[in-house]
């Protein structure tokens, strides 16, 4: 059984559909990048998986049933999502942002000694842990963002778009723990990325995307080696 699965996944908003019925999945500690144009469907896909949006189709999360799941249950199941725009709570400091990650979690020790993991694996936010999340920079909310995704000890994370707007550097350091969560801790990861060339050598395998269907799916390494591919459907 997959960690998470969906067969003829329809989403849309009123009465404009944009997924037109596609089907993926996602094992266990793999790392899924989900690629396409501007407008193919990539946001509302993670959208429907979160129940932000109307969709319909079989949405499977480790044997439940994920259109009956509210964002607490969600999160319950150990599914965390982190949105384009990052969600963050300005007004609040780094630190209540992350105790807010945790918040359906009753474990207070385990709480504490994932606070501290957070803070070790993003040094940044451990210099700024009672500085206003709203100050922070872009990259720094970022990673506050994924921090507070890490602190509900999720096994899935649905990323959208990690890198908008990050300096290349700051790019690199927040794949780099991506990488490490996914080796290291076995965490699946799902994430959608205009940055096609980063995200395939991150993941396992990558879906791409075209006007809410999937036209291309494969082994990340494989898409990523042939240029012929790469030019067709990613357009580098
Ligand atoms: N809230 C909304 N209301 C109506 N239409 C929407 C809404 N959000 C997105 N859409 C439309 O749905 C389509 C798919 O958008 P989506 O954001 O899923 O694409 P995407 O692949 O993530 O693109 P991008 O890379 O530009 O973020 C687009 O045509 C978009 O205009």
């Amino acid at each position: 059984m997959s960690l998470l699965s969906a067969e003829g996944l329809v989403a849309g908003y009123g009465r404009g559909t944009v997924l037109h019925g596609i089907d993926f999945h996602v094992e266990e500690g793999e790392a899924i990048s989900l690629l396409g144009a501007n407008g193919a469907g990539k946001t509302t896909t993670l959208r429907a998986l979160s129940g932000m949006v109307a969709a319909s189709g079989a949405l499977a999360f480790d044997g439940h049933d994920l259109a009956r799941q509210g964002p607490d249950g969600l999160a319950r199941l150990g599914v965390a999502h982190v949105p384009q725009g990052r969600g963050i709570f300005a007004p609040l400091t780094v630190e209540e942002n992350l105790r807010i990650g945790a918040h359906v979690r009753r474990d207070r020790a385990g709480v504490r000694a994932d606070l501290a993991r957070c803070l070790e694996l993003f040094p940044r936010l451990r210099e700024r842990a009672r500085q206003r999340a709203g100050t922070l920079s872009g990259g720094e909310q970022q990673m506050l963002a994924l921090a507070r995704a890490l602190m509900r000890r999720p096994r899935l994370v649905l990323l959208d778009e990690p890198s908008l707007g990050l300096a290349p550097k700051v790019t690199r350091e927040l794949f780099a723990v991506l990488r490490g969560l996914r080796h290291d801790e076995g965490l699946s990861l799902l994430v959608v990325e205009q940055n096609a060339d980063l995200a395939l050598d991150l993941a396992d395998r990558a879906y791409v995307l075209e006007s809410g269907r999937v036209v291309l799916d494969g082994d990340a390494a494989t898409i990523r080696a042939d240029e012929g591919t790469r030019r067709a459907y990613l357009g580098y």
